[in-house]
């Protein structure tokens, strides 16, 4: 499918960024550009890979004339730039409008004008009844490419996106924070053990777009169903692969912190297409004459669950390790412990 083809990841420094592009840099794709701020970052990167087939463009997506710069024939985007950390946007909530809103406009309107195939919009469960900063401006994205996506042909420019549930060991996630406390021999802080959060592997989140390139329609949102458990367990799991004897500080909810997420809301779920792993909410293609569509009978209330890390599969401490166990980061953390 990508054989020949250019792509473009914003964000593409990041975590999930650098595992697209792992996923694809051997492959007989013919170059995947970096769009990113950090020139650091993407030197970083443009070392470690020595690869012809990596370009790197320093730019930002609140910047139109930096997005159209990287764009000119590129086939496929995925869009991952972002702002994403939740207690940083409540203090900075229009840092998180100009990124992740206008941003997102930015990225679809050159790639509208440039005739870019598809475009892939990442998301967040945090989006699904939003209360904070961070998820706000995330559900505003969504009704942008939504918006957007009933524009233009999908023929010439598809606009879908995917919804995320937490990616274990993401930069800047509670995991590596776990693991820096436990080196240091400092205490675990724990907001509160009871919330619950969806758990999802970087190989997850990789396959989720995938298959969001695959099967996504026009301003479809596809979600991958996940597991969840308690931050609680969490830190016991991250304890016992660790071997640590830290003790566990519960330091409280933060800023803008739901006790769990949602993946699909009620109004979603009655909409959704159950697609084995996955779910697809697919877009109201509706116009506002509403009256056209009405038929007697058909009214539908919304009396389903929302899916939610609440009511989810939730992983015991020894499901838990066996997912951290997997995660490339965690192994070369044990090794370098020599406790592996
Ligand atoms: O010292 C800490 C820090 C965090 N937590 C908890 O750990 C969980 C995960 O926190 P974190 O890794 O910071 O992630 P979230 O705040 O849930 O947000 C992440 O996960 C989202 C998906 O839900 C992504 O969209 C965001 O970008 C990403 O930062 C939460 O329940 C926190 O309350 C602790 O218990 N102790």
């Amino acid at each position: 499918m990508f054989k020949g083809k250019t792509i473009l990841i914003t964000g593409g420094t990041g975590s999930f960024g650098n595992a697209v592009m792992k996923r694809f840099l051997n492959t007989d794709i013919a170059e995947i550009r970096i769009f990113s701020r950090d020139e650091k970052k993407q030197d970083d990167m443009r070392k470690l890979y020595k690869n012809d087939k990596l370009k790197f463009y320093i730019g930002d997506v609140r910047d139109l004339a930096s997005v159209k710069n990287a764009i000119h024939d590129v086939d496929y985007i995925f869009h991952a730039a972002a702002l994403k950390q939740v207690p940083s946007c409540e203090f900075f909530p229009l840092e998180a409008v100009k990124t992740n809103i206008l941003g997102t406009d930015n990225v679809l309107t050159a790639a509208i004008e440039c005739g870019i195939k598809k475009v892939i919009c990442l998301s967040t469960d945090k989006a699904a009844y939003p209360i904070n900063a961070m998820g706000i401006s995330k559900a505003m994205m969504e009704k942008v490419f939504v918006a957007k996506s009933r524009t233009i042909s999908s023929d010439r420019t598809l606009i879908c996106g995917t919804r995320y549930g937490n990616v274990m060991a993401s930069r800047g996630s509670v995991i590596p924070l776990f693991i820096e406390q436990i080196k240091s021999g400092q205490p675990i802080t724990i907001t509160d053990p009871y919330m619950t959060r969806f758990l999802m592997s970087l190989d997850e989140a990789v396959e989720l777009v995938l298959f969001a390139f695959e099967n996504a329609e026009a301003g479809d949102i596809m979600v991958q169903k996940a597991p969840a458990s308690t931050i609680g367990d969490l830190a016991q799991a991250i304890k016992e692969v660790f071997h640590a004897e830290n003790e566990i500080k519960i330091i409280g909810t933060r800023h803008g912190e739901k006790l769990y997420e949602t993946l699909l809301t009620k109004e979603e779920y009655l909409v959704a297409e159950d697609m084995g792993g996955f779910f697809r909410i697919p877009a109201d293609k509706r116009d506002l004459n509403y009256d056209k569509y009405f038929v007697v009978g058909n009214q539908r209330l919304s009396t389903s669950d929302e899916y939610n890390s609440h009511n989810t599969e939730r992983l015991n401490i020894n499901q838990i390790k066996e997912k951290l166990l997997q995660i490339k980061d965690i192994q070369f953390e044990l090794e370098r412990w020599g406790r592996y």
